[in-house]
């Protein structure tokens, strides 16, 4: 009975069933933690749900911004982007079963046992384990209102506010807790995000620095497991905080890690998300990495 976690799939069956097949992943026993980021950009997003809805009953997984823009897209909120891969998932015939599932899906999951957290993006500073764990609550349960949930979809879109203020109510607050927990890479000691960096952890505009690295963190200690980062490359110093998402459809590779043992297996991938032919061995630099923890 092993648990691993796996980095953003965006849409590439490939290497996620290759890194399966080498763990012999069984989900009669095992279990697998998808950071979200299902679908979108790879070329098989409706393979990849198909997929994890087979094996949902092994699944813990939690939403990323692309699989909330599916949801907005498949409900006529928001029109596909001309580089989005999701058509396939609206034209097909079980489209309705699999948005559903994926409308019932977390922001945040903590194992109380492995005193661990589970996020797309990742927790805000400001923020104890008991109010984000509140915050997710409240747009979950916006997603799994039938007279919330296109209200919330449609007012999620957008960057301001830049940061929580617990008087905040309605769709700015929602949106707000959405962007901490989906598209959150920079912000303040206090919270206020700078959503327009992607690249490397050292890209910080000044005043602003990833949001693990605060000193004051009132998460300080619990073990997160994030993804939406691919200039992470899957390297993170922060003891406890483990980044994910290699960048499968970025010509780098899709990684999954026990969660347990902390070790990692990394398929590479081509530009398109397909597997490369041999599950690659950790780089140096994830060694360590993963040693020091
Ligand atoms: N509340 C909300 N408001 C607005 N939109 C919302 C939303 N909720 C959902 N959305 C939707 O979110 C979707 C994505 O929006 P985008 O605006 O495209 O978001 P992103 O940050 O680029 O996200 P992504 O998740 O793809 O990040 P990644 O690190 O892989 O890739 C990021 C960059 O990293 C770069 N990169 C990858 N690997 C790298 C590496 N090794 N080194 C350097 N750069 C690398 C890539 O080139 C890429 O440019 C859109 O469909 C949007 O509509």
């Amino acid at each position: 009975m092993a648990t691993y976690a796996v980095g953003d799939l965006q849409g590439c069956l490939e290497p996620l069933q290759c890194l399966l097949k080498q763990v012999a992943f069984d989900p009669a026993k095992d279990t697998l933690w998808v950071v979200g980021d299902l679908v979108n950009r790879g070329p098989q997003s409706l393979e990849t749900l198909r997929f994890l809805y087979s094996i949902r009953e092994s699944l813990v997984c939690v939403l990323g911004n692309h699989d909330l823009h599916l949801l907005a897209a498949g409900h006529n909120i928001e029109r596909l982007k001309k580089s989005d891969t999701l058509r396939e998932i609206l034209e097909a015939p079980d489209r309705a079963e699999l948005l559903e599932w994926l409308r019932q899906q977390k922001l945040m999951h903590y194992d109380e046992q492995r005193d661990i957290a589970l996020v797309h993006a990742g927790i805000p500073p400001q923020w104890s384990l008991r109010k984000a764990l509140k915050c997710a609550g409240e747009v979950e349960a916006a997603l799994r209102d039938d007279n919330l949930f296109a209200p919330y979809l449609d007012g999620m879109y957008g960057n301001e506010p830049t940061k929580w203020n617990s008087d905040l109510t309605g769709v700015e607050r929602l949106r707000v807790i959405t962007n901490y927990f989906t598209r959150m890479r920079f912000c303040t000691s206090e919270g206020k995000l700078d959503l327009k960096g992607k690249e490397g952890a050292d890209t910080a505009p000044p005043g602003y620095a990833p949001w693990f690295k605060y000193k004051e963190r009132k998460t300080k200690g619990l073990k997160i497991i994030f993804g939406h980062w691919a200039a992470l490359e899957g390297k993170c110093d922060e003891p406890g905080i483990f980044a994910l998402d290699t960048g499968c459809v970025w010509g780098g590779a899709m990684t999954l890690m026990n969660v347990d043992t902390l070790e990692r297996l990394s398929c590479k991938c081509d530009e398109q998300g397909h597997a490369q032919p041999s599950v690659a061995p950790l780089t140096p630099e994830q060694t360590s990495a993963s040693a020091q923890r």
